[in-house]
């Protein structure tokens, strides 16, 4: 990195606000006489319009500090800041709503409801949230609209997890947090995932984490965080983000 370059990221990185800040996350699982430590001391923030990548061996604590940052699992101790907002782990109401309103979640089994359409399981979250966008736009966003009558079993498993998404950003969140969202699909079809998410990202700047295992789907992010035995133990900054399509593996 030439000396200007290192100076435009301090400078960018100075105006960026975070959206969501950890600080010093533990995380001790306890079942019975044994303890886990899946998160030892972490820091980690997201910020505006931000990718980020996880990456980590399996058991490196990637999902524990994913659950946490979206309200799911509460720290051992450590903070998490929402924007200046200190989120109490003791207040439910507080982690509801913060989890209902500024949070979309994707997971690597789309959990739609069978027995609903595209556009209603979308719904199902517009219904109930504050500012929510038509479900119908969602879909639009990751090119599913002329599907959104048809069922999720009438839907490839790519095509579900594109319905997923719009379900996720309907609310309009301020951050996406998608834990192995192309774990279940083939390489074309998790390409076709990637490139919904990164252009939610682009066009609503809605700040971004994505899991994954596959290292070079990094190369999507501008920032790509490793995560090993609890720990961050690499941060790498892409200058120049490639688009999900130039991703080989
Ligand atoms: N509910 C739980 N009870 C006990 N131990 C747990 C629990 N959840 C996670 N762990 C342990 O915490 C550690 C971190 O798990 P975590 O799921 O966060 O890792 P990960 O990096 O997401 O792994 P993977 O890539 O396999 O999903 C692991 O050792 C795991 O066995």
């Amino acid at each position: 990195m030439s000396n200007n370059d290192s100076e435009a990221t301090q400078e960018a990185e100075t105006n960026s606000r975070f959206v969501l800040h950890a600080h010093k996350l533990t995380k001790v699982y306890k079942t019975g006489e044994v303890e886990v430590k899946a998160l030892d001391g972490v820091d980690f923030e997201v910020f505006e319009h931000e990718m980020v990548v996880l990456l980590g061996q399996s058991g490196s604590g990637k999902s524990t500090l994913l659950n946490i940052l979206g309200g799911l699992d509460v720290a051992s101790s450590g903070e998490v800041y929402f924007k200046d907002k200190i989120l109490d782990s003791s207040n439910k109401g507080m982690l509801t709503n913060f989890r209902r309103e500024h949070v979309g979640f994707v997971f690597q089994f789309y959990n739609l409801i069978p027995s609903l359409t595209a556009v209603e399981n979308v719904a199902l979250v517009t219904e109930i949230a504050e500012n929510p966008m038509q479900p119908e736009e969602a879909l639009d966003l990751v090119g599913l609209l002329p599907r959104k009558d048809h069922f999720p079993a009438q839907l490839s498993g790519g095509e579900q997890q594109r319905v997923a998404i719009a379900r996720a950003i309907a609310k309009q969140p301020e951050i996406l947090l998608c834990d192995e969202p192309t774990g279940a699909l083939d390489h074309e079809t998790g390409i076709l995932v990637l490139e919904a998410i990164e252009q939610v990202n682009r066009e609503l700047g809605t700040a971004t984490v994505v899991i994954t295992h596959n290292t070079s789907v990094g190369g999507i992010a501008d920032r790509v965080v490793t995560l090993r035995d609890g720990k961050i133990s690499d941060i790498h900054k892409n200058l120049n983000r490639i688009s999900p399509a130039e991703l080989k593996w």
